[in-house]
């Protein structure tokens, strides 16, 4: 009791709620909020200004994506897509793929040698390559990636070739790319990690584009990645949409995946460098391939087939294959260049590849030994199992078999590759062992021809991307040429045993500072190295003064930005006066002189020049007439220009951007028409700019040229109703999927009720035009017989095809490196002549020299690379071609060489310098 009274009487202090502080902020903030609205959804458009910023926000991102629709020329089986694992060297590419493999299939991999097919989906299978660490690989792995995985050491940060291989992927077609962070686990200080992730993360997206996927790998568990981290990536790819680029729908290719010589042995005997035939191997891609299109082998050069054969896919979709006993379990993985993959005949050779899991026993292990983990081994698992290693031409298992049988030698492959260890591994020592002289003499080396080798250029046919996104990255990637790459620095260094090309960034030098105080001893030195660079590379350049500025006093950055900022900006208005006004201001003038008198006002006296300039004055004439035509600034009347500085005027046009009020427009649609039938002046109203129209004073050609509009208006109904007649014939024909997809459409356009409805309605009917069409084509082929099909269509993409090509140099064969992807371009009708090609190039901001004239370069366009002596040029305003000696400091200029024709926009990359001195 006495206890009881005395729990009651006690007195507790009361709790009393924070007045301040975080604690109380959190609770303010979820009362306020769960007080004003408690379903935020349902009082969305609670006010009109939200309400409207809403709409115009949605309206925009409509708006962005829209993109004219690409044409998918891919009739068959989709092919696996190629996912490339592309980064400096030991930044854990191998590792990467063996762990997406391992998930994908349960499967270890022992190597990774040439594409790995597995089936990561019912409907989907990728194909695994690593990209070889050259700059040849690089420009041919550009050219077949779908998606390329760029790994980065994020304990080191970006190097060189990340930045290389993201250049010459931006020429050959965007494809797909997702940055992963390997060695994270090398960070002790978390803190440290995570401002290292966010800083690569910021610098990457300032490379493709805000928002690029960027994984993170933070360490190894058992030698392998995390299997969390790996799953999460794995999920990315399987899901990932894939854009066709426009070079690739036009062009069949296909990525080898095996490689035969099936050279008479004989022949070989009597003559070891005798020219020999091959088969290569591989999936179609592209577009249909039909019989006797030329291939161009990327390195070796433009051959005819001597034979095309469709063979039964090795790795069949889940859903495509066929089961044709109870035992005839699904192939999930082919790699024959790894020594992974199925039971396969063909005309060459018999393989058998029996899976671990069915036999029970492990791989040869390193030193050759097999590992038995299966219960008991017979003579027959023993024969199939060497049976597994050898996957080179009849000849070569002929001579080999026996050993292979009986002894159980390491096969020559795996002797080969050892040797390859070895001799890496002795170049090793040498460096340790000299390292400063080595190191020193790299130096010298790299400071200009690696910077060579990124010398990339712009094209005039880059913009063939079919992606938004891709579409920002190459944009972003010219637009911060200016001010953000410009600061973008090789610096080559000893780090872990070898020579790594580590990229630094001006604005980053902060950062740098951040970083380094974990490797600073290392990094003091390299900072005078850094000096010492610039020295020997002797380059006399503004930039490269400027570099040394900032090398030499870090606490003059702001300035050091200044002047550049100053400089970039002064020389882009320049370009932009140029680009914009240069032309128009120019034009007039030019014209009207040449109307005033007859006298040539920069040729004059020069006869030889005189029918150019009357070219002019044709064209001019021509032009003078069309009003129509996009490119008003070379006709600006400046009479007829709105003061756009007067507020009435900006007020006026408001409502014709997606922040103004629509309902006026189709008031202002309707007065329109009753303009354009009026002749009342309407000198100064919107109408003309919005039309291109100019109404000063040629009523008639206004009337006519209306007259023409609604005569082009007409056909274009009728063509339209055509097409609308000949769907409705298709819908009624094929059981009506797609009008139940109309009919969804129609439903959610209802329901969004907005005008911007009927423009995605217009590009949904371009895209189902284009669907129509293909189908019909389908149609029309299924009809026909499988020969005749083949004869008119070629082999569908998808198909896994085995090509025969004769007499190729016999180096094809006796350099041969699964780690280096054969790459098979179909080339088009014309891309086979050879002639004079004009090309629009810059002088990449990474390469420090000019070019000049008649200095060969290296020439990477289509499927082809070759080596070609250029002139440049530049157009002047009177439409003449310039000779230039060399090429002009960031600008573009024109470059004429000799060599196979490509079509126009076709992107060109040019190096100086293919040395693969990168290791
Ligand atoms: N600590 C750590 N080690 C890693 C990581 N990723 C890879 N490695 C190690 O780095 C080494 C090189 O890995 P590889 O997969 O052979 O690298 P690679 O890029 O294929 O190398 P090359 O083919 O020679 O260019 C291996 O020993 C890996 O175990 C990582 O995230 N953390």
């Amino acid at each position: 009791m006495a206890i009881d009274s005395g729990t009651k009487e006690q007195s507790h202090k009361e709790h009393r709620s924070r007045q301040s502080g975080a604690k109380a902020d959190k609770k303010k903030r979820d009362t306020s909020q769960n007080g004003k609205k408690q379903n935020p959804k349902a009082f969305a458009f609670s006010s009109t200004v939200k309400a409207k910023r809403l709409q115009s926000r949605s309206v925009e991102k409509e708006q962005r994506r829209l993109h004219v629709p690409t044409i998918d020329r891919s009739y068959g089986e989709q092919p696996p897509y190629v996912v490339l694992v592309h980064g400096p060297p030991k930044v854990g590419k191998s590792l990467l793929i063996k762990s997406l493999v391992k998930h994908y299939t349960k499967h270890n991999l022992p190597e990774v040698r040439g594409p790995i097919t597995i089936v990561s989906g019912k409907q989907r299978r990728v194909q695994f390559v690593e990209c070889p660490n050259d700059i040849n690989g690089m420009i041919d792995a550009a050219k077949f990636a779908d998606l390329a995985l760029l790994l980065i050491d994020g304990s080191y940060g970006f190097e060189m070739e990340t930045f290389e291989f993201l250049n010459i992927l931006q020429v050959h077609g965007f494809p797909k790319v997702m940055g992963v962070l390997t060695h994270l686990d090398k960070f002790k200080d978390v803190k440290k990690l995570k401002k290292t992730k966010q800083h690569l993360k910021h610098r990457f997206w300032t490379e493709i584009y805000d928002g690029a996927k960027l994984f993170y790998l933070s360490g190894l568990i058992h030698g392998k990645y995390v299997k969390r981290e790996i799953h999460n990536l794995a999920r990315f790819i399987s899901v990932m949409k894939f854009h066709p680029l426009s070079w690739r729908t036009a062009h069949p290719y296909v990525l080898v995946d095996r490689f035969e010589d099936v050279t008479p042995p004989e022949k070989v005997r009597l003559n070891n460098k005798c020219d020999r035939n091959v088969t290569l191997y591989g999936y179609l891609r592209g577009c249909n391939m039909k019989k006797g299109t030329k291939i161009h082998i990327a390195g070796v050069g433009d051959y005819s087939l001597a034979g095309m054969t469709g063979l039964a896919d090795p790795c069949p979709l889940p859903s495509a294959a066929k089961k044709k006993g109870l035992r005839d379990k699904e192939k999930l993985f082919y790699a024959p260049m790894s020594g992974l993959g199925d039971l396969l005949y063909d005309k060459d050779a018999v393989y058998i590849n029996i899976n671990d899991h069915f036999v029970q026993f492990s791989n040869v292990d390193e030193k050759g030994e097999a590992t038995n983990e299966g219960k008991h081994e017979d003579v027959g698992v023993a024969l199939v199992k060497s049976l597994q290693n050898t996957k080179y031409s009849v000849d070569e298992k002929l001579e080999e078999s026996f050993i292979n049988l009986f002894s159980r030698k390491p096969n020559l492959l795996s002797n080969a590759q050892s040797d390859g260890k070895d001799t890496y591994e002795s170049r090793e020592e040498i460096r340790m062992i000299e390292p400063l002289e080595e190191y020193q003499s790299r130096e010298a080396i790299k400071g200009d021809g690696s910077a060579e080798e990124s010398n990339a250029e712009d094209s005039d046919g880059s913009e063939s991307e079919s992606s938004d996104k891709n579409e920002a990255a190459r944009k972003d990637a010219s637009d911060q040429d200016a001010n953000l790459k410009d600061h973008l620095k090789e610096h080559v260094e000893f780090h872990g045993g070898r020579s790594r090309r580590k990229v630094i960034f001006g604005n980053d030098l902060d950062h740098n500072d951040m970083e380094d105080s974990d490797f600073e001893a290392e990094d003091d030195g390299d900072d005078n190295n850094d000096d010492d660079i610039q020295a020997s590379s002797g380059s006399d350049s503004e930039e490269d003064e400027d570099v040394h500025e900032t090398d030499d006093e870090i606490g003059n950055i702001a300035k050091w930005k200044e002047s550049l900022v100053e400089r970039t900006s002064s020389r882009q208005t320049i370009n932009l006066m140029q680009l914009v006004y240069g032309k128009s201001t120019s034009m007039p003038t030019t014209s009207i002189n040449e109307h005033d008198s007859s006298v040539d006002d920069e040729s004059d006296g020069d006869d030889f020049f005189k029918p150019k300039g009357e070219v002019n004055k044709k064209h001019g004439g021509i032009e003078g007439g069309n009003w129509n035509i996009e490119d008003c600034s070379k006709f600006t009347n400046y009479s007829n220009l709105k003061d756009w500085k007067e507020e009435k005027l900006r007020e006026g046009i408001r409502d014709r951007f997606v922040t103004g009020d629509w309902s006026k427009a189709s008031q202002r649609n309707q007065a329109a028409e009753a303009k354009v039938l009026d002749d009342d002046a309407v000198y100064g109203d919107f109408e003309d700019l919005e039309t291109g129209e100019k109404h000063d004073g040629n009523h008639t050609d206004d009337a006519s040229s209306d007259v023409n509009h609604k005569e082009d208006d007409l056909a274009k109904e009728e063509r339209r109703l055509k097409k609308l007649a000949l769907r409705a014939k298709f819908n009624a024909q094929f059981d009506g999927a797609e009008s139940s997809e109309e009919e969804l459409e129609s439903k959610h356009e209802g329901k969004s009720g907005r005008d911007q409805s009927k423009e995605s309605g217009y590009f949904d009917k371009l895209k189902d035009e284009i669907e129509l069409r293909k189908q019909m084509n389908i149609a029309e082929l299924n009809d026909l017989d499988d020969a005749t099909r083949l004869e008119i269509e070629g082999f569908r993409t998808g198909t896994y095809l085995r090509l025969e090509v004769h007499d190729v140099p016999y180096e094809m064969v006796e350099y041969f490196d699964p780690c280096h992807p054969i790459l098979v371009g179909g080339i088009g009708l014309g891309e086979e002549n050879v002639g004079h090609m004009q090309a629009r190039l810059k002088r990449h901001r990474w390469h420090k020299k000019v070019l000049k004239t008649s200095d060969p370069i290296i020439v990477s366009i289509g499927w082809r690379r070759y080596q070609t002596i250029p002139v440049y040029a530049i157009e002047d305003r009177n439409g003449r071609h310039r000779m230039l000696k060399y090429t002009p400091e960031h600008m573009h200029c024109l470059a004429m060489f000799w060599g196979p024709l490509a079509p126009p926009n076709t992107g060109v990359v040019a190096f100086q310098n293919l040395l693969n001195n990168q290791i």
